[in-house]
């Protein structure tokens, strides 16, 4: 872990891509996630699943299709305040989505009140709609990360693998 896990903050990859903590190192989303354009409060992407994320023939599963809309909700404020977490996430699947594929994802910001965003999302392929994805956003607590490894440093576990606040 950092010092200050609080300090970590999304800076532009060597491709100038802006990458979570677990594709950085890749250089690459491996969700197929590319910004197309971003304008004020709406960001534009276009997103491949890769073949590896399909769930049945030749399509996606659905835990790539809540990831995806969990990041591009996520981006579309990480452009105002840098410091965000997902409270919550709804995904509606409408139509299967394809893999290898590019299908267009638009991303707005519908709310910003305080600590608290509102932000959803419309995945679709030539004009219609595959799914849907709207999300609770909250600017985290100063001391977020410090405080859940603070938190988990606490927890102990039984010989029986549960564990337990110590
Ligand atoms: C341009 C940029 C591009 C970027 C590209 C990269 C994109 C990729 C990005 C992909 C990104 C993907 C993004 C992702 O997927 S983020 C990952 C998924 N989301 C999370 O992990 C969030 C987990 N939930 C929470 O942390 C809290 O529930 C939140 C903060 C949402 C509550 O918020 P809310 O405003 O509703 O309530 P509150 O602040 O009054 O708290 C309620 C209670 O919880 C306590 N509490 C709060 N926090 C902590 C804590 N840390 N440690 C311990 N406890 C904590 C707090 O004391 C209180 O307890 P009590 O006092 O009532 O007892």
């Amino acid at each position: 872990m950092s010092e200050d896990p609080d300090a970590s903050a999304i800076a532009p990859s060597p491709s100038g891509r802006l990458l979570c903590g677990g594709c950085a190192p890749h250089d690459a989303c491996r969700l197929g996630v590319e910004i197309a354009d971003a304008r004020d409060d709406v960001v534009r992407f276009e997103v491949v699943c890769p073949r590896s994320w399909h769930g049945g023939p030749g399509v996606a599963h659905g835990g790539w299709t809540a990831a995806v809309f969990d990041d591009v909700l996520s981006v579309v404020a990480l452009r105002v305040e840098p410091r965000l977490v997902t409270k919550s996430l709804a995904v509606s699947y409408l139509r299967p989505v394809p893999v290898e594929r590019p299908v267009q994802v638009l991303a707005r910001i519908d709310r910003h009140v305080g600590r608290q965003w509102e932000v959803s999302a419309e995945m679709t392929l030539a004009g219609t709609a595959l799914a849907t994805g709207r999300a609770e956003l909250r600017t985290r607590h100063p001391h977020h990360f410090a405080r859940h490894e603070a938190w988990l440093a606490r927890q102990t576990l039984s010989p029986n693998g549960s564990h337990a606040e110590s």
